[in-house]
């Protein structure tokens, strides 16, 4: 667990960012154009959880989208910066990247678990085939590897190996929802940006995904951008959050200080809109909830807890 108790640790990370954004503003070029992310500047630390909280229509998707230049007309990138500082010290700009090498970037060195994205799982193919056209259109891995590797991302977030040969309708939506990061996890990225990854999900299985995906950075060391209106869920996972309000960053600060001492006025009041968040941090997920923890670990061969209630 990271504990980022530095004074300058609240808007930097503490180790060296694996994504710098300078100034990035994105507009919809409508009849009335919409500035919906104005001059967003975040670091992404190495392995670090950043929260990006704020409520509906204040450009989270947005940015996300434009980051990875998913974006699609009319959204257009107006000015500012997106750089990759990969592992092996080499930096990338992602807004100069030509088609070709931007295909290849995403997937394998940044990846995307969409809003809703369990529900875009491709219906008449089962979970090993996708898996596997994911690796094939990556990688040149052979047949035998590219199968060792699908069955142990499948593993790693708590599914079992037989669902390898099981169609997207024959999992739970928890299932499906951890066959989508482990999707995400199948390249090795070093950060994956999640959109409300669990908001479709009821209660227990999203704290059960949650604490996977802290555990699994625990272990990968990957960077991830969590996108959530749901502030008392990113107090318990992020390291740093940043608050986005009518497209701009108003407050990034460590979830600690955040919590303690808001600076801004809107993040006071979001803070004060959740009734859960007057007592202390919860510690739920990080903690592992007490002696129930290793309930949500991936057992080998098994599902994870969920499946028996699906
Ligand atoms: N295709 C579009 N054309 C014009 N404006 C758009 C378009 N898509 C989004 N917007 C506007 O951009 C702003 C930011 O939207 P965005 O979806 O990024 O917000 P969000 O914080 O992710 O919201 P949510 O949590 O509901 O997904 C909003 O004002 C929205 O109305």
């Amino acid at each position: 667990m990271t504990t980022l108790t530095a004074p300058d640790a609240r808007t930097t990370p503490t180790r060296r960012p694996v994504l710098t954004v300078r100034d990035l503003t994105v507009v919809y070029d409508v009849e009335e154009p919409v500035t919906a992310v104005a001059d967003a500047s975040l670091d992404l630390g190495r392995g670090e959880i950043l929260g990006l909280a704020g409520e509906s229509g204040c450009g989270k998707t947005t940015l996300a989208y434009a980051i990875n230049r998913l974006h699609q007309p009319p959204a257009r990138i107006a000015s500012g910066s997106v750089v990759f500082h990969d592992r092996d010290g080499g930096d990338v700009d992602l807004l100069a990247l030509d088609d070709e090498p931007l295909r290849r970037f995403r997937w394998s060195q940044l990846s995307m678990v969409f809003q809703g994205a369990m529900n875009s799982l491709n219906p008449v193919r089962t979970i090993g085939a996708q898996l596997d056209d994911t690796l094939r259109a990556h990688t040149r891995m052979p047949r035998r590897e590219r199968r060792e590797r699908s069955a142990e991302v499948l593993t790693r977030v708590g599914v079992d190996v037989a669902r390898l040969r099981s169609y997207p309708h024959e999992l739970s939506g928890g299932m499906r929802q951890r066959v989508m990061i482990a999707m995400a996890m199948l390249l090795e990225p070093q950060i994956m940006i999640m959109d409300e990854p669990t908001t479709a999900l009821d209660v227990v299985v999203q704290r059960e995904i949650l604490r996977e995906i802290v555990r699994l950075r625990d272990e990968l060391d990957f960077a991830v951008v969590f996108i959530t209106h749901d502030l008392p869920l990113l107090l318990e996972i992020s390291d740093r959050i940043a608050v986005m309000l009518a497209g701009r960053i108003v407050e990034l600060d460590t979830a600690e200080q955040l919590h303690r001492s808001p600076a801004h006025p809107y993040t006071r009041r979001l803070l004060g809109s959740f009734p859960s968040l007057s007592g202390d941090r919860g510690s739920f997920i990080r903690d592992g909830g007490g002696p129930t923890a290793h309930d949500a670990g991936p057992e080998t061969g098994t599902d994870a807890a969920e499946e028996d209630r699906a």
